[in-house]
């Protein structure tokens, strides 16, 4: 079945009922052509009916989670002033810390019950000059850290490196998804133009305001999200084509990767970027890491040629990347 054929049954169909796939990446740098073509079937399976499936064998080692947990904890737990001198509203381009209630990711709801905290590529060895964010445009603009807790920037960085790491092997594997060359996300995504949120949801108790939750239905808007959440706490949903939200639970060694509105716009809708949200009423904290890994911000996203046919034609005006994240997040915080 051709892809534009594969995402049209998925548009008609009841597909993405009631689970998400799981893919298991052990093969992913498999020296054998064959086993690598095999693999992607099953990544293009989850990109063209549900945009949402989970990793196993991916590579990030569980020391370099549990660092980066452990400082994420330090961090929330230093007190608001300290904080908001990093506020992401006084920052370059969204960087730094972000308040509860100060993102609204849902235009229908009061904002959003998470704090979290805000960074993109930067070296372990600082250097003086960055040279991957040469190119940013509209999207430059230099991380900052919290002085005042020594190992938060290398634990949050080392985490950040692997899990662009794992990035790099996914892109290959959805070129051959979308019947490309192997390499050709190669050249336009040099630069690893990946942003990271260190996230922390309070509990909800008592009455519940539906307006008012851990984060409010959205889709994500780089290429594809990277997302490790805090095992053992329910929280994170999926909306299905029936309307219905399907729990997303954390699964043992897991990781969650869900596609964005980069990828939405690349390939015409034929990966599919998918609504989600976050409600922490497990009544203990939450924390989780996302990263959204995006094409570099001088990309136009163009629709990919595998992806428009005559009775499928583009659907999406051609933006840069970097126009396009940097718009969304005005939207999401509202500046
Ligand atoms: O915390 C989560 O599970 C989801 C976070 C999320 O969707 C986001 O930051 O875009
Ligand atoms: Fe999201």
């Amino acid at each position: 079945m051709s892809l534009i054929d594969a995402a049209r049954k998925a548009e008609d169909a009841e597909a993405f009922l009631k689970s998400l796939p799981i893919i298991d990446l052990s093969s992913v740098s498999s020296n054998d052509p064959a086993v690598r073509k095999a693999l992607s079937y099953a990544v293009r399976d989850a990109c063209v009916n549900v945009g949402f499936f989970y990793v196993r064998n991916h590579g990030i080692p569980e020391a370099t989670i549990e660092h980066a947990l452990s400082v994420a904890k330090e961090y929330f737990a230093l007190p608001v002033e300290e904080k908001l001198k990093l506020d992401i509203r006084n920052t370059p381009n969204f960087k730094g810390y972000n308040p509860i209630l100060s993102s609204n990711n849902d235009p229908e709801n009061d904002g959003d019950l998470h704090e979290g905290f805000e960074f993109s590529w930067e070296e372990l060895q600082a250097k003086a000059k960055n040279e991957k964010r040469v190119n940013d445009g509209a999207m430059a603009g230099a991380n900052v850290w919290p002085e005042e807790l020594a190992g938060f920037r290398e634990a949050a960085l080392t985490y950040y490196h692997a899990a662009v790491e794992l990035g790099k092997k996914m892109f290959p594997l959805f070129a051959l998804a979308l019947n490309l060359p192997e390499d050709y996300f190669d050249d336009k995504t040099k630069n690893s133009a990946a942003i990271m949120r260190v996230l922390h949801y309070p509990p909800q108790t008592g009455p519940v305001d539906d307006r008012v939750i851990g984060i409010g239905a959205h889709t994500d808007f780089e290429c594809f999200t990277i997302l490790w959440q805090e095992p053992g706490i329910q929280a994170l949903q999926v909306l299905n084509k029936q309307k219905q939200w399907i729990d997303a639970p954390p699964i043992p060694g897991t990781l969650v990767i869900n596609l964005g509105d980069q990828f939405a716009r690349w390939t015409n809708d034929v990966f599919k970027s998918t609504v989600h949200r976050a409600i922490n009423r497990s009544g203990v904290r939450r924390y989780s890491i996302p990263l959204f890994f995006g094409t570099d911000y001088d990309v136009k996203l163009e629709p990919i040629p595998s992806c428009i046919s005559e009775d499928r034609s583009p659907k999406y005006e051609v933006v840069t990347a970097g126009d396009y994240v940097k718009e969304r997040l005005k939207a999401t915080y509202g500046h």
